[in-house]
């Protein structure tokens, strides 16, 4: 089994969406969408701004970021399933698939996920179908805004299983402005240290963040790498991506 994120920033590829609708093995997949809501909010008058690569969002701006996440889903579980593998679309809050809790209040309705309905996910396979998953979570006070990175993160944490981060860069770059610089393993130590230096920015924050936190939770491995064609095959056999890990140790002969 594998859980694939797949990033806003990667909306409507569609060859990556044939390459997993006819990847061997299960999936789950969990998807972003940053961009769509994006312009969503602008469209409708509001301001979005970003603290460390999370969405503020105040409460009047949550049905709108939920309402694109679950149009989003469903056109990726239905493009799956048109495609030969059947997928459900779903959200936290279907039989509460994801439980949060505020993250912090200058954030509004930013959620931290504390539970995952696991049994629901294998139900589901059990029947071959691939869940779909949207970061909404189910919370006290309404649905919360879940960062799609930390979703993928608890699931394949909770589940013991890999995961991969599909996105629009080669991975983590030691410098952003040139696609030839990906660094191949990162650690826990490195990453901070970039983040602190401005080297790791922007959406990349959680991301990696998240990659560290699933590693933590039990997932086996993480990978961070560019959703093109072929990338998954290319990737479980570690010639493209970045590989996070939580400390490196040196070989030595
Ligand atoms: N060091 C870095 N290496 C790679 N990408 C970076 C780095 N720092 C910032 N980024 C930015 O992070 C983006 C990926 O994050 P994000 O846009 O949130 O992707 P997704 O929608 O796939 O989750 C890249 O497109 C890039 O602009
Ligand atoms: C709290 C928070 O930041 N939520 C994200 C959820 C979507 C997401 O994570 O989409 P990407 O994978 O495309 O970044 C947001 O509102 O943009």
């Amino acid at each position: 089994m594998l859980v694939v994120k797949i990033g806003g920033s990667l909306d409507g590829a569609e060859p990556l969406v044939r390459d997993l609708a006819h990847h061997e093995g299960e999936l789950i997949v969990v998807h972003g969408g940053g961009p769509r809501i994006g312009a969503e909010l602008e469209a409708r008058g509001f301001e979005t701004r970003f603290e460390g690569g999370l969405r503020v969002t105040p409460p009047e701006q949550m049905a709108v970021v939920e309402q694109v996440l679950t149009q989003l889903g469903k056109e990726l579980a239905d493009r799956l399933s048109q495609l030969g593998r059947l997928s459900v679309g779903l959200s936290g809050r279907d039989a509460r698939l994801l439980r949060a809790e505020p993250l912090d209040e200058r954030l509004g309705r930013v959620g931290r996920i504390t539970a995952v309905n696991t049994s629901l996910l294998f139900a589901l396979m059990s029947r071959h179908l691939t869940p779909v998953i949207s970061p909404i979570a189910s919370a006290e006070g309404g649905p919360l805004n879940v960062n799609a990175d930390e979703v993928a993160a608890a699931v394949a944490g909770c589940l013991g299983e890999p995961l991969v981060y599909l996105t629009d860069v080669p991975g983590v770059l030691a410098d952003p402005a040139d696609p030839e610089s990906r660094i191949p393993v990162l650690d826990g130590g490195e990453a901070e240290a970039r983040i602190e230096d401005g080297t790791i920015a922007g959406g990349m924050i959680p991301k990696v963040r998240a990659a560290l936190l699933a590693l933590e939770f039990g997932a086996p491995w993480v990978m961070i790498a560019r959703g093109e064609p072929g990338a998954l095959p290319q990737l479980l056999a570690g010639q493209v991506g970045t590989r996070i890990v939580p400390e490196k140790i040196s070989r030595e002969v």
